[in-house]
């Protein structure tokens, strides 16, 4: 995987004039900017953030997608919704979801079926928590994870993007060192080649307090192919400089 990818999770921010002013702010900066990027927005803002990214280089994600096609569902947004908006990227599973939503592995698995069966690529998170790394439970949670997916997909695994984000990194300007996020790559890039022959195709991002001044350490290890993006990703200058850094 020789281009970088970063993307921006808003997660639970924003407002019309702010995306237009984020946004606004990106175009402006995005003349050296090489790798490939998203922003994974709130689903009322995708017909927004569409038009705004209209004729952009970055390319329009969503942060999460219903495991079914349609029905009696209520509140969810179905993978073809998202795909009517142009939707290239969905976030599956992130930690927030998974903790706050109890999103089982077996569920993810299921929302990442459907985001590849409308085009859409998922970005599968896995990571664990602070407690499971202090009892030697990292390797063993991320694979359980990875393979939940891989089960259910296995086919058009290498379709997926991954996202490495270490619950303890998330949100707490806590960075996973690069040697840390490098060491947990290696054993899901091993996973992945185990499961399809084409697995240089598969991104393995990391995500967890990356910002403006780590982000060049982070992405200079061999299994980190870029970035999934909190808080840094709603300041237009942070954004800008970690594009930069992954465009090296
Ligand atoms: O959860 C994340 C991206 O999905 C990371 O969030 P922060 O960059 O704010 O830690």
């Amino acid at each position: 995987m020789s281009t970088k990818l970063i993307v921006g999770n808003w997660k639970l921010n924003g407002g019309l004039s702010a995306n237009q002013a984020l946004l606004d702010g990106l175009r402006d900066g995005l003349g050296a900017v090489r790798c490939r990027a998203a922003v994974c927005v709130p689903h009322p803002y995708l017909a927004q953030v569409q038009l705004l990214l209209a004729g952009s280089p970055i390319v329009l994600g969503a942060q999460d997608v219903s495991a079914h096609t349609a029905g009696a569902y209520t509140g969810e947004v179905s993978a073809s919704m998202l795909r009517d908006f142009g939707v290239r990227y969905c976030i599956v599973g992130h930690s927030e979801r998974r903790q706050y939503h109890g999103e089982s592995d077996e569920l993810v698995a299921l929302k990442a079926k459907q985001a590849l069966a409308h085009g859409i690529t998922p970005i599968v998170c896995v990571g664990e928590s602070l407690a499971q790394r202090e009892a030697g439970q990292t390797e063993a949670v991320v694979k359980r994870q990875l393979a939940a997916v891989i089960h259910e997909n296995g086919h058009c695994i290498s379709e997926i993007v991954v996202a490495y984000e270490p619950i303890w990194a998330v949100g707490t300007g806590i960075t996973a060192s690069p040697e840390q996020a490098q060491q947990v790559h290696a054993v899901l890039r091993a996973q992945i080649k185990a499961a399809t022959a084409h697995a240089e195709r598969v991104a393995i991002l990391y995500g967890g307090s990356m910002n403006a001044a780590n982000a060049s350490d982070l992405l200079a290890q061999p299994d980190v192919d870029g970035g999934l993006i909190g808080g840094a990703a709603l300041k237009a200058a942070d954004f800008l400089t970690i594009l930069r850094a992954a465009s090296r």
